[in-house]
């Protein structure tokens, strides 16, 4: 009994120390994905730097942090309004803005990266990052679709490099995907699973296949939809109302191309077709193509398969 009381205790320090090491947190891109994961960690008490290279745009991210922080309180504080008012002014003492990563990050020890998905911007920046970032910092990506291994490549933290997988709204989704490379060392994946549950969100272990777990599912399913409306076989109205009222999706596979961002997922689609040109799954699509050219590129740019203007 005395043996099994002292493993737990053991246990709880030791998992207690490895979380308490990631407090300062610089989430590089300020865009949907960025701001989300930049806000839950500001939420959970960690000291955040939002990175972006475009200053109106971190403007805009700090923003819709506090207006999603005040859709957050406004139900977990119903009966206290001042004290929601009091919460969202703690939270957002928690997050500052920055343009130059490399300066933000010496005294960083996570840095989440969200910038478009695009496997040479993605080296360039965590390349430069390597050279400045301390020792025990730990780099993650939030990659939707490009392997981990790859873009650790670009620096010489291999063991100290993994994937974080966030869903888009990250203050509601509750999943991470916490990607294991064949570099990533057990000590790093151990941390970046507890600052998972440190953020109150449910991390899943992934390896690094092509698209993890939810994306190597959802990217098929969304295509198909796509082609369905391509073929003529339904209206992208019907095919929402269909997979929402038949299949219990929150969203439609339209809507929620819109929600993640046209261009996003232009991205994904076409890397995994020039890897793999021979599987039909991820042929390039005309109208989503045509959406991307014509600068439509969902809810963020107020129109893609639907208008939000
Ligand atoms: C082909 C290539 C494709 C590749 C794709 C790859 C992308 C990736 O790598 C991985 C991804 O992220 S995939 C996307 C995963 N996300 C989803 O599937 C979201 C599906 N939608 C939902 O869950 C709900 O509609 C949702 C939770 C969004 C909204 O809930 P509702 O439908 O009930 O609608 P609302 O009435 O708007 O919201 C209800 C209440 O929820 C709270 N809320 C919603 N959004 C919020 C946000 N952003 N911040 C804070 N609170 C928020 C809020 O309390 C709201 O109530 P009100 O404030 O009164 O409106
Ligand atoms: N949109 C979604 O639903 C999801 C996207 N992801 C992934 O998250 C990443 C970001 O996606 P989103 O937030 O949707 O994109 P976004 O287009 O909304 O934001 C990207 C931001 O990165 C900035 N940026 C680009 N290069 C930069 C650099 N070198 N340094 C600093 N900032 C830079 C841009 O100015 C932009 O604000 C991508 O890898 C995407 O695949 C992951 C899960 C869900």
């Amino acid at each position: 009994m005395a043996f099994a009381t002292h493993r737990i205790v053991r246990t709880l320090t030791s998992s207690a120390s490895r979380s308490a090491a990631i407090k300062r947190v610089t989430v590089i891109g300020g865009g949907l994905m960025g701001a989300g994961i930049a806000q839950v960690a500001a939420t959970t008490g960690h000291t955040v730097v939002l990175v972006d290279m475009d200053e109106d745009i971190l403007k805009k991210s700090i923003k819709g942090i506090e207006s999603s922080l005040k859709r957050v309180v406004k139900k977990k504080f119903a009966d206290k309004p001042e004290a929601g008012e009091e919460f969202v002014q703690k939270v957002m003492n928690n997050v500052s803005m920055a343009t130059d990563a490399a300066s933000v990050v010496k005294s960083s020890d996570l840095v989440v990266e969200a910038i478009v998905e695009n496997l040479k911007v993605k080296q360039g920046l965590f390349s430069a990052l390597d050279k400045v970032a301390p020792e025990h910092t730990i780099f993650a990506s939030n990659t939707s679709s490009l392997p981990i291994a790859d873009i650790a490549s670009s620096t010489s933290r291999l063991d100290r490099f993994g994937g974080l997988h966030f869903f888009n709204p990250v203050p509601m989704m509750k999943l991470v995907e916490v990607i294991k490379a064949p570099g990533t060392s057990q000590q790093t994946f151990d941390s970046l699973m507890d600052f998972t549950k440190a953020l109150g969100k449910h991390p899943v272990s992934c390896k690094d296949t092509p698209g993890f777990i939810v994306n190597r599912l959802l990217v098929p399913y969304m295509l198909e939809a796509v082609r369905l409306y391509e073929r003529g076989h339904g209206s992208k109205e019907d095919i929402d109302v269909a997979m929402k009222l038949g299949a219990g999706y929150p969203m439609g596979p339209f809507e929620l191309l819109d929600y993640v961002g046209l261009d996003t997922s232009k991205f994904i689609i076409d890397g995994w077709y020039e890897k793999d040109p021979d599987n039909p799954l991820f042929a390039p699509s005309p109208i989503l193509n045509k959406l991307v050219a014509e600068g439509k590129l969902g809810k963020k740019s107020g129109e893609g398969f639907y208008k939000y203007k």
